[in-house]
Order: structure tokens, then C-alpha cells, then sequence
């Protein structure tokens, strides 16, 4: 049986040169942790806001080593240095434009700079690629979404759409904790398909 396999990428200048630890990795490997209920690994990669390493970290995360999903956290906002995006669309054979839509409606709710980010979802080949800001807490803001006090989602994360985006693009089935994240298939897609006569 095939594991599902994640790629995450942090892209930080100074996380990368040691000036500060890396908090991005492990807030990724934290909130799948929490996640996720169906197994999966994880491959990761700390890399400098350098647009052609960050190109050849995803297509190594997907062609080399078979990702079907990878995470990047960093660079995704105005300044110069920031290029993830850049390097995702270099990439991407097709961009899923409700991702980037979805996760700067989520950040409004948590930063008015949240408009700031230009992070995009893209697909390279039939692997998923989703960029996340830098700072290690939009990681649980942009991919839980909006909570109440009492725990009850009020604007949905992103990650409840990538099961079934997975899914569609033929990786293993992912299911969810839904206290952490309920991940959303339309009915249709539970019905079996019958034979073509
Ligand atoms: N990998 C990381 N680990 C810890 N904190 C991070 C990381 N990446 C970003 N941050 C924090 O989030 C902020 C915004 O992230 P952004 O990607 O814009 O980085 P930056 O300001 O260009 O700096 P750098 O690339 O040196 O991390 C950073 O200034 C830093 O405080
Ligand atoms: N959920 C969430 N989104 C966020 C933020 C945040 O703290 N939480 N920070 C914003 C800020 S301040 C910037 S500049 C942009 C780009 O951030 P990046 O360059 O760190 O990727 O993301 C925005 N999106």
C-alpha cells in the first residue's frame, strides 16, 4: 500500500544560517501530528530565500521522492527576498487559485497584514504544492482555519479541501482528527462508481 508522503519546506534566510532555530519544520510536523489520522511521512528541507534552490527542493520533494503533498513555510510576502511563490509557479504545470484566496480570507481574521502574503496552491504533475507564511503560527491559522471559543470551526483552513484535492490527484486517502480539522468530500464522491454499460 502506498504511504502518503509530505514534503515540508521551510525558506528562511536566517533559520538556515543557524542565526535562529527553525521553527517552521517542526510547527509543520506539529499540527500533522495533530492532524492527521492515516499514516504518512514526511521528508523535510530548510533552505535560503533563494528562488533555484527552492525550485529544485520541490521538483526533488516530488520527482525524485514521490511527494504527493508538500508544505512551504516562508517568503511568501513583498519583499525582495521573498520568492516562494516565485518558485512554485516555475514549477507548477497548474495553479489552484482558491488555496491563496482561502488562507488570506483565514489570515484577515488573525493579522490585517494577512493581504500581504502571496502565497499560492499549485499542482506539479499530480502532487499538491501549498505555500504558508513564514511566521510558524499562520502554519495552524492558515490550515485549522477560524475557531470560537467553544472549538467550533467558523471559517474553514485550507487543509479541509487537500484530502479530496489529494484524492482527485490520485495520492492514498487521507483521513482527519475533525476536532482538528474536518476534511470535506462531496457526497458524490463516496458513491461508488458504476460501470459503464
Ligand atoms: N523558519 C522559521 N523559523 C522561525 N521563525 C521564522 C521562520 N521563518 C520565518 N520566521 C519568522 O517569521 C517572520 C516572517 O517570515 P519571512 O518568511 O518573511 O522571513 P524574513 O523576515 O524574510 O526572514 P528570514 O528569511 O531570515 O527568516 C520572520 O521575520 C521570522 O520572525
Ligand atoms: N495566518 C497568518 N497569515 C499571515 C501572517 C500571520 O501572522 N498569520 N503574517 C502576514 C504577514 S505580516 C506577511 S508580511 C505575509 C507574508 O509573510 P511571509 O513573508 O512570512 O511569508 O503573510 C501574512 N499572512
Amino acid at each position: 500500500m502506498t504511504v502518503l508522503k509530505i514534503g515540508l519546506v521551510a525558506t528562511s534566510d536566517r533559520a538556515s544560517q543557524g542565526i535562529y532555530r527553525d521553527q517552521g519544520i517542526p510547527a509543520l510536523e506539529d499540527w500533522l501530528a495533530r492532524a492527521l489520522a492515516t499514516p504518512y511521512q514526511t521528508v523535510t528541507r530548510l533552505i535560503a530565500d533563494e528562488q533555484p534552490q527552492i525550485e529544485a527542493a520541490l521538483i526533488e520533494l516530488i520527482d525524485a521522492q514521490g511527494c504527493h503533498l508538500v508544505l512551504t513555510t516562508g517568503g511568501t510576502g513583498p519583499a525582495p527576498r521573498d520568492v516562494t511563490p516565485d518558485a512554485t509557479l516555475a514549477v507548477a504545470d497548474r495553479v489552484m487559485p482558491g488555496f491563496g484566496e482561502q488562507m488570506r480570507q483565514v489570515s484577515l481574521h488573525f493579522v490585517p497584514t494577512a493581504l500581504l502574503s502571496r502565497q499560492i496552491g499549485a499542482i506539479r504533475g499530480a502532487s499538491l504544492i501549498l505555500n504558508l507564511p513564514g511566521q510558524p503560527k499562520s502554519i495552524k491559522e492558515t490550515l485549522e482555519g477560524v475557531k470560537d471559543a467553544s472549538g467550533v470551526t467558523v471559517v474553514p483552513g485550507v487543509f479541509a479541501a487537500v484530502p479530496y484535492c489529494l484524492e482527485l490527484l490520485g495520492a492514498p486517502r487521507v483521513d482527519t482528527h475533525p476536532q482538528v480539522v474536518a476534511a470535506f468530500r462531496p457526497k458524490s464522491a463516496s458513491v461508488p462508481k458504476e460501470p459503464l454499460a
